[in-house]
């Protein structure tokens, strides 16, 4: 980092739909020009269109994972890899199972507490030793948070653990039976860890990331808005969709009015 505030590229896009096949087309072009990449994925609502849009176009041979490696954002800690709300659950489930990436070359944190400890350190020399990530694809929490990364957590940080904030915890409750289940600690790749990317593609769906849409763009780079470090890295794009982008339409046409 050096300093240098960059312009974020952002793709509009009316639906999701879109969002989630520009999203797809950008690691189809990565694995194109680079077979061998290093991508770094992201779990939550947002990325599971494009992951469908990826197994579509595996299946239609315009894409080969065979040399490819992944690497996981984050993991709950206290859920072990089988846990059906564990991150090494949702990968499977939504690619993993679907497409022709090796076992030993996908790569997610491992949240069993007893291994914490260690994890933390050797997640990140895992991702140092193959050559760090090309491609990350990131979302946003409603408080600006990416991967778990929450709000003034230091921008210098590796992978490390972290306290889930309550509402973080509060938006992920709909995937568990109860709030109570969802965990209190994650493992995550720290800022740090994310900004060494080469590059970035930051995907931003539905009304409530408008407000995080709009914190994005005001250029403000605080640790209170993790995402807003973004705008210190050369090669970042935004993919949003309408409902992310603008007021409703009501709300537009009494402006309009006014
Ligand atoms: N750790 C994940 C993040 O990596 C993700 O970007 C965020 C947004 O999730 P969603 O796309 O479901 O809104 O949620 C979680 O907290």
């Amino acid at each position: 980092m050096n300093g240098i505030k960059y312009k974020l590229k952002v793709i509009e896009c009316d639906t999701y739909e879109s969002l989630s096949k520009n999203a797809a087309m950008m690691i189809v072009q990565q694995i194109a020009e680079k077979p061998d990449s290093v991508l770094g994925l992201s779990t939550g609502g947002t990325p599971v269109g494009m992951y469908k849009e990826l197994i579509k176009l595996y299946r239609s041979n315009q894409v080969n994972f065979e040399k490819v490696r992944t690497f996981n954002l984050d993991e709950y800690v206290g859920l072990d890899r089988y846990h059906p709300q564990s991150y090494h659950q949702y990968m499977y489930q939504h690619l993993f199972k679907h497409v022709n990436l090796p076992e030993n070359q996908r790569f997610i944190p491992l949240g069993d507490m007893d291994l914490i400890e260690s994890e933390v350190n050797d997640y990140e020399e895992k991702i140092l030793k193959n050559g760090g990530i090309d491609l990350q694809i990131l979302g946003i929490g409603e408080n600006g948070h990416i991967g778990f990364n929450e709000p003034f957590t230091p921008f210098n940080q590796s992978v490390h653990t972290v306290k889930l904030a309550e509402s973080t915890r509060r938006a992920n409750a709909k995937y568990f039976s109860s709030i109570e289940e969802v965990p209190r600690i994650a493992i995550t790749m720290g800022i740090d860890t994310i900004m060494r990317s080469q590059k970035i593609v930051l995907l931003i769906s539905g009304n409530r990331k408008k407000e995080a849409f709009q914190k994005l763009m005001s250029s403000h780079i605080s640790e209170e808005f993790p995402a807003s470090i973004l705008r210190l890295h050369r090669d970042v794009t935004v993919i949003v969709d309408q409902d992310a982008l603008f007021e409703s339409s009501n709300q537009r046409q009494s402006s309009l009015l006014k």
